[in-house]
């Protein structure tokens, strides 16, 4: 059985993952952690879901803290704190800002959690794991970040719409940067096993038109609601829960790559990995060539925007 911390659990994203990932039958103990002065709604938190465990007959054991040893022993460490976008924002535009705290909650993880997974969520997510991975001193497997796999998502559902399919017929990702550079892989789409390039819908296929609308899904959401929530909530506890079964699903997260596809390395950002309870696993892909220059490009603009953050962060900026 597990124990589940979660840092930011007070903000719009750490309290519906706190409530997804109560419900993954491994987690035994949820710790809900926020910063000193955030005690009291932390207890609230705590409080309300407690009720939500009695009212469904969990056992799952609720806690709360501001007090960094209590994040020993913890299997899963997820950080959702840090400031959102607002509207008119891109998500590189938090990269200065959350890089700090970031930098500090990821140290305090290394010091009492060394064992643990650290999973990141907060914006810009690949900048952020990146930030994370070297203020932890924890190993690349270890840290990893949400990635594309919630834009693989949004993607997966517009197929399955334009397709007329079950969800779950369609296999798709995207790689790269959870942003405006993020590269679908159509060369790895299939429909029900089969090759999307294989289907006569394909030459139908409104490409531009979804990629605009899962690029854009979380300004749309934001602009409407203020914050994007029960998608990240679940996209999160679907890779928690492939962790803590030691499931060994491939899904897209952002995870350090030195050169695994096609050479391109030296970064954190979303690709293929393979997970299990030691954490992600990057796999060596080969992708179409339209696919690599895309990625390369996506690459270079993160492996820059990174090493400028970390630059000012060294300097104590
Ligand atoms: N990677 C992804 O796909 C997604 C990432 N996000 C990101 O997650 C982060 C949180 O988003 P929301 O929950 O909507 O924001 P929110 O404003 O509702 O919550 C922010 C949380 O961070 C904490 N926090 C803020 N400033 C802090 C500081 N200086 N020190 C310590 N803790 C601090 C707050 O107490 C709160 O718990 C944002 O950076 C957002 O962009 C959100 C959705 C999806
Ligand atoms: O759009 C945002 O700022 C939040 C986020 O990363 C997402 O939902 O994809």
């Amino acid at each position: 059985m597990a124990k589940v911390a979660i840092i930011g659990a007070t903000g719009n994203v750490g309290r519906y993952t706190a409530l997804a990932v109560s419900y993954i039958p491994y987690v035994s103990e949820l710790l809900l952690f926020g910063r000193p002065g955030r005690e009291e709604v932390l207890h609230g938190l705590a409080y309300d879901l407690q009720d939500s465990f009695a009212a469904r007959g969990s056992q799952t054991d609720v806690k709360f803290s501001s007090t960094p040893k209590d994040l020993e022993g913890s299997d899963i460490i997820i950080v959702t704190s840090g400031v959102p976008r607002k509207e008119g924002q891109d998500r590189i535009d938090l990269a200065h800002e959350n890089a700090r705290m970031i930098s500090e909650f990821a140290a305090m993880v290394g010091w009492y959690a060394p064992d643990a997974i650290l999973f990141i969520v907060s914006n810009p997510v690949d900048v952020m794991t990146a930030v994370a991975l070297k203020y932890s001193g924890m190993k690349p497997g270890q840290v990893i970040g949400l990635g594309t796999h919630l834009d693989s998502m949004r993607l997966k559902w517009n197929l399955s719409r334009f397709f007329d399919v079950h969800v779950s017929e369609v296999h798709t990702r995207i790689i790269g940067e959870h942003g405006d550079s993020m590269v679908p892989l159509w060369s790895a789409t299939t429909i029900g096993g089969i090759s999307i390039q294989n289907l006569p819908e394909f030459e139908n296929l409104p490409e531009d038109r979804i990629m605009d609308n899962v690029m854009n899904a979380g300004s749309a959401i934001i602009s409407r609601i203020g914050a994007t929530v029960y998608g990240p909530g679940d996209a999160i506890a679907t890779i928690v829960r492939t962790i803590l079964g030691n499931e060994k699903r491939v899904l897209t997260v952002s995870t350090f790559i030195s050169s695994e596809i096609h050479n391109i390395g030296d970064v954190c950002i979303g690709t293929p990995a393979l997970l299990d309870k030691n954490g992600a696993k990057p796999l060596a892909i080969n992708i179409s060539e339209h696919e690599v220059d895309e990625f390369r490009k996506s690459v270079e603009k993160v492996r820059g925007i990174t090493q400028e953050v970390i630059e000012r962060l060294d300097e104590g900026c």
